[in-house]
């Protein structure tokens, strides 16, 4: 079975048709403000109606309060939740309120980080590895960022578990090879610029990884 890709930072009808024509099993729409790909629940709901049901519709969330999850799980239909910079205790609160698949992203940027991927084998539902952005970054992810695939080696896995952090068509090949990694997911790799996806960008990294 090939890996599968999850195309994260959505914001035109263009770039989601990409991602879906070019069979992206996850879309990703981010609710964080601060993001050059945040969306509003307008542009949300727009898109997350042109998404057909066997494709999973992801909300990016950065320590998200309920009524941010209520509106925008309700604008677009939203059945997974991305939970980044938030603790197991939150996230399995988050899950059982919402009854949504939860992902939580853990940063990693040495084996000690992989730590904290145990801490949330009874709260959330997949582990995403992200790699961890610089101290002062706006952003927890989405910048690029790629981690050293090496630290997975090894690693009993306490959940199904996703790999992401600087990923781009030249290399995903290679993470997939490396890792085992079963889903993969990119944001600024298929961009031109920050928040800028590109559709050819898309299309190729999804044609490497049904090759991987
Ligand atoms: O993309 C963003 O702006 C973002 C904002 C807040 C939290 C997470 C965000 N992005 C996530 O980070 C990963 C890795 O991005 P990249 O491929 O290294 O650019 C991405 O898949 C998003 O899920």
């Amino acid at each position: 079975m090939p890996a599968t890709a999850k195309i994260c930072g959505l914001s035109t009808p263009e770039t989601l048709q990409a991602a879906l024509g070019g069979g992206a099993s996850h879309v990703g729409f981010i609710f964080f403000p601060p993001s050059p790909r945040h969306v509003s629940f307008d542009t949300a709901a727009a898109l997350g109606t042109r998404v057909p049901a066997h494709v999973g519709k992801v909300g990016v969330f950065v320590d998200p309060d309920d009524a941010l999850l209520d509106a925008a799980i309700a604008a677009a239909g939203l059945n997974v939740l991305q939970l980044h910079k938030t603790t197991p205790e939150r996230a399995a609160q988050i899950r059982q309120r919402t009854g949504q698949e939860v992902w939580a992203a853990v940063a990693i940027k040495t084996r000690a980080d992989l730590d904290t991927a145990r801490t949330f084998r009874d709260a959330a539902d997949r582990i995403l590895y992200d790699a961890k952005t610089p101290e002062k970054a706006t952003l927890p992810g989405g910048m690029g960022v790629r981690f050293d695939w090496a630290l997975l080696d090894g690693f009993r896995h306490p959940l199904p578990w996703a790999l992401s952090g600087g990923l781009d068509t030249s290399n995903v090949g290679e993470a997939i090879a490396r890792t085992g990694a079963r889903l993969v997911d990119v944001s600024s790799g298929v961009e031109t610029g920050p928040g800028v996806k590109d559709r050819t960008k898309i299309v190729a990294f999804l044609k490497a990884v049904a090759q991987a």
